[in-house]
């Protein structure tokens, strides 16, 4: 039973757009069936968005074939219903500039894209993230979000932040994910102005009270359970915020436990054990859940009954 019927998205995009898992069979191979069943759920459970071959969508075990065909048959599948963010990070200012206008011409609503770095140790200075980034934005028209995560290992400051939304009239969205969030989320809005058209929240949503307060349009979650993140920004973005604050109390146990004891695998747990796709698989070297914390994830989704878990049931 679906969520809410999806109205065609505009500019600014905002609310939730959980990033989407890959979906492996059990020998590891791309599940392109089951990939477009994922998707459809993930619309189902009120997504306003969704974000493909992220993180968090194993984007670091893909080759470049396999990027392209779960590109395509997501773009595809989805057809319009909802808008398509497509991560094309690369070290490379030349590879990520193509893999964007690649993206683009796909039907991406926009890129996502995190400052390069390579590993624990290879980063450039900021003249050359400024470059980086003038070569991406050069390349494509649409919306590029900056995605300010750790595992990038290079700070980004505020005042290069509103430099870069300043100076590329396509950098617009910037998803912060450090620690401290709600703090970098006010000063960006309040040194970029009209220039940031979304600041947004991510990291599961472990934050994303303090993210919207702070002024957070949109949320970047995993991929299990849009239903519930649903409940907590609807309410916030009606004025509603105790409401927002008791759904975010609900779902804070489940959220902190994908957050901390689950990662990526947590959404396809769920969508595993609710019918969604056939396999739970991630790719190796990850390693699947241990049966207890597997066992202490599907608890706490069926006691706030995701819709995950009956979806396909
Ligand atoms: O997949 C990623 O790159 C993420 O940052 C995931 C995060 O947004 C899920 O909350």
């Amino acid at each position: 039973m679906p969520v809410a019927p999806q109205q065609k998205a505009q500019r600014p995009y905002r609310g939730v757009f959980p990033v989407a898992p890959t979906i492996f069979d059990e020998r590891g191979e791309l599940d392109l069936e089951g990939q477009r069943r994922c998707i459809d759920f993930m619309i189902d459970a009120g997504s306003h968005g969704i974000c493909i071959l992220a993180n968090f969508s194993e984007q670091f075990v893909l080759t470049d074939a396999e990027r392209e065909a779960v590109m395509h048959a997501v773009l595809e599948h989805v057809a319009g219903r909802v808008p398509v963010i497509v991560t094309t990070t690369h070290f490379s200012s030349a590879v990520c500039a193509a893999r964007s206008k690649q993206a683009e011409a796909a039907g991406a609503a926009m890129v996502m894209v995190m400052p390069p770095y390579h590993g624990a140790t290879f980063r450039v200075p900021e003249k050359g993230i400024v470059e980086f980034f003038k070569v991406l934005s050069g390349a494509i028209d649409i919306p590029i979000m900056i995605q300010d995560a750790p595992v990038a290992g290079t700070p980004l400051s505020v005042e290069l932040l509103a430099r870069l939304a300043r100076e590329f009239a396509n950098i617009r969205y910037f998803k912060i994910e450090v620690a401290g969030a709600a703090a970098k989320l006010r000063s960006l809005i309040e040194a970029g102005g009209s220039d940031i058209e979304g600041p947004w929240d991510g990291e599961e949503a472990i934050t994303l009270l303090a993210d919207l307060d702070a002024g957070a349009t949109g949320a970047m979650t995993g991929g299990g359970y849009a239903d519930g993140i649903r409940q907590i920004i609807d309410p916030y973005f009606a004025g509603k915020r105790e409401e927002a604050k008791a759904a975010y109390e609900r779902w804070l146990p489940l959220i902190n436990y994908e957050n901390r004891q689950c990662g990526l695998i947590a959404c396809k747990v769920m969508m595993q054990a609710g019918g969604v796709i056939k396999s739970e698989a991630v790719r190796h070297p990850l390693q699947p859940l241990h049966p207890a914390t597997r066992a202490g994830l599907l608890e706490l989704a069926k006691e706030r009954d995701a819709l995950a878990l009956r979806w396909g049931r």
